[in-house]
């Protein structure tokens, strides 16, 4: 697909998928409202913005309904605690937010699968999974009530860089099977972000379930040339149309200022500045 692109039709392309993100300590109003205008630039609306949910209600005005609103709970470290799901999920929907990034309770899911070997092929195999079975059963009483709120959607978030392939296997089989509208792969804060081949997995889970969730990219992601790796791996998996922000989103907090650079100046911010791209 990026041979068919001009590089600024990349951008543009990559921009349109963006959850534009601000989860930092340092998050303050006037940092919100400077993401938030960044997201209705004049060249391309992002998908969404990302922030923690006290910013939530301030950037759903800000945006005026020009762009969704994303806001994160369980996050960063992916608890198991039914109380604190709860309240977090209920403050989130009382900011009226459009979509929900759930950390999925993947050190739960470690602990159940200690034993079990690293190396995992047949994706096909992994309902058979003594894990799987358990984990799905703690899962309910998490993903039956995000998933049956019809009007937010919901993007569970594996941070597949810290489980082997085995177990970013069983943890997308299980948000396939409660029907999440996108499997993400990172939080950006914990061990490494997003990677091909775990997106790999995750792509042909969503094949093999012959499925409507989506997929999200995040951690790490700075450039319109790693995006697009992304998205050309996407796009020969599960076809052209799953390239659409209703299945496909890239979550980054550094990537604004590559696309803006293709897109002002028809060139890739160099190696310097990528360094220093740690923001939006
Ligand atoms: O949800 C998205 C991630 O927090 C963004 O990660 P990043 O800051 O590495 O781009």
């Amino acid at each position: 697909m990026s041979s068919e692109l001009t590089l600024q039709e990349q951008a543009l392309l990559v921009m349109s998928l963006t959850d534009l993100t601000s989860l930092d300590d340092k998050d303050n109003f006037n940092s919100i409202q400077d993401l938030c205008s960044k997201a209705i630039n004049p060249y391309q609306h992002t998908a969404a913005v990302c922030v923690y949910k006290e910013f939530a209600a301030y950037a759903k005005y800000l945006l005026n309904n020009q762009v969704k609103v994303a806001t994160v709970i369980n996050f960063p470290d992916g608890a198991l605690d039914f109380t604190r799901f709860t309240f977090e999920y209920a403050y989130a929907l009382s900011q009226q937010v459009d979509e929900i990034d759930y950390v999925f309770p993947w050190r739960k899911l470690i602990e159940l699968t200690q034993d079990q070997e690293y190396e995992f092929k047949d994706l096909s195999q992994v309902t058979n999974n003594s894990a799987y079975q358990e984990m799905r059963e703690i899962m309910q009483k998490y993903l039956q009530p995000l998933c049956n709120n019809q009007n937010t959607k919901i993007k569970v978030i594996l941070e597949s860089g810290s489980l082997t392939p085995l177990q970013i296997a069983i943890a997308s089989q299980i948000c396939l099977d409660y029907g999440v509208d996108f499997i993400k792969t990172s939080t950006g804060k914990h061990g490494e972000g997003a990677k091909l081949t775990d997106a790999e997995i995750i792509f042909k889970l969503i094949k093999l379930n012959q499925s409507k969730t989506g997929f999200k990219a995040s951690g790490g992601i700075k450039t319109v040339a790693q995006a697009m790796e992304y998205i050309n791996l996407g796009a020969k998996i599960l076809g052209q149309d799953f390239i659409a922000p209703q299945t496909f989103r890239f979550g980054a907090s550094g990537i604004y200022k590559d696309i803006i650079s293709i897109l002002t100046h028809g060139k890739s911010i160099s190696s310097q500045e990528l360094g220093q791209a740690s923001s939006y």
